[in-house]
């Protein structure tokens, strides 16, 4: 049932990290913002990650105790064909602009699919599309919970750069939940923008039916 394309059994979601990542490379990398302008960011790869995916750690410079932090799930169709199905593309523009700004530690997280993996999200786009599932009732019906993303990862990287205490910029409480569980203090929360479009619409409303805070009254 819980199992990923590539066969994975996730590690329950909550309890100290067993293990600890340790940072393997930093090399500075120029990043583009929306204004076409570049900043440069490093990146930071790691050893340890529990999962064993490549995540990857993008930090722009930050001066404050307590950073400003983004963990965003992997979505190749919005973060990298600009897809107006979803608002991913959207927020990772944002951060980038904001964190190029004022610093931040952005978490690329290779959970693409809320966890299930590409192949399986275009099969659940094909139900949605097809019967008019929406996004969570196409992942159970592929036999998949409604969200298999385990935070672990980023409760690992975050303690390899020596960060234990964040403002996380998100609407997703389990988001919040997940990683104070996993000995990360959350001291403050700051909303992403709500980049609402006709298209994307039905998508944002079951998010925040499902609990994420989306004030479905604001726009980009
Ligand atoms: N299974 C599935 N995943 C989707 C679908 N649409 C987008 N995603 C994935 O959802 C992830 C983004 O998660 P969201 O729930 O949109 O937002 P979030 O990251 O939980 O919350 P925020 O921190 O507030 O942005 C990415 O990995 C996308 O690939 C869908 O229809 N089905
Ligand atoms: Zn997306």
């Amino acid at each position: 049932m819980l199992s990923t394309s590539s066969g994975e059994t996730p590690q329950p979601r909550t309890g100290p990290l067993t293990t600890q990542a340790t940072v393997r490379t930093r090399v500075e990398v120029p990043v583009r913002r929306s204004d076409r302008d570049w900043r440069t960011a490093e990146m930071v790869s790691f050893t340890g990650l529990a999962d064993g995916r490549e995540h990857i750690a993008v930090v722009f410079p930050f001066a404050q105790a307590v950073p400003l932090v983004r963990v965003h799930s992997e979505c190749l169709t919005g973060d990298v064909f600009g897809s107006a199905r979803c608002d991913c593309g959207p927020q990772l523009t944002e951060v980038v602009d904001l964190f190029s700004d004022r610093g931040g530690i952005l978490l690329y997280l290779r959970q693409e699919g809320r966890g299930i993996g590409l192949y399986n999200k275009l099969e659940a786009y094909r139900l949605q599309d097809d019967r008019g599932l929406d996004t969570f009732a196409a992942n159970r019906e592929l036999n998949f919970s409604d969200d298999l993303r385990d935070y672990r990862v980023a409760a690992q990287m975050l303690r390899a750069l020596g960060v234990t205490r964040i403002r996380l910029r998100t609407n997703n409480p389990d988001k919040i939940h997940q990683l104070e569980n996993y000995g990360i203090t959350v001291e403050e929360v700051l909303p992403t923008g709500v980049h609402r479009t006709e298209r994307n619409h039905e998508y944002l409303r079951v998010k925040a039916e499902q609990g994420h805070t989306i004030l479905l009254g604001e726009s980009s």
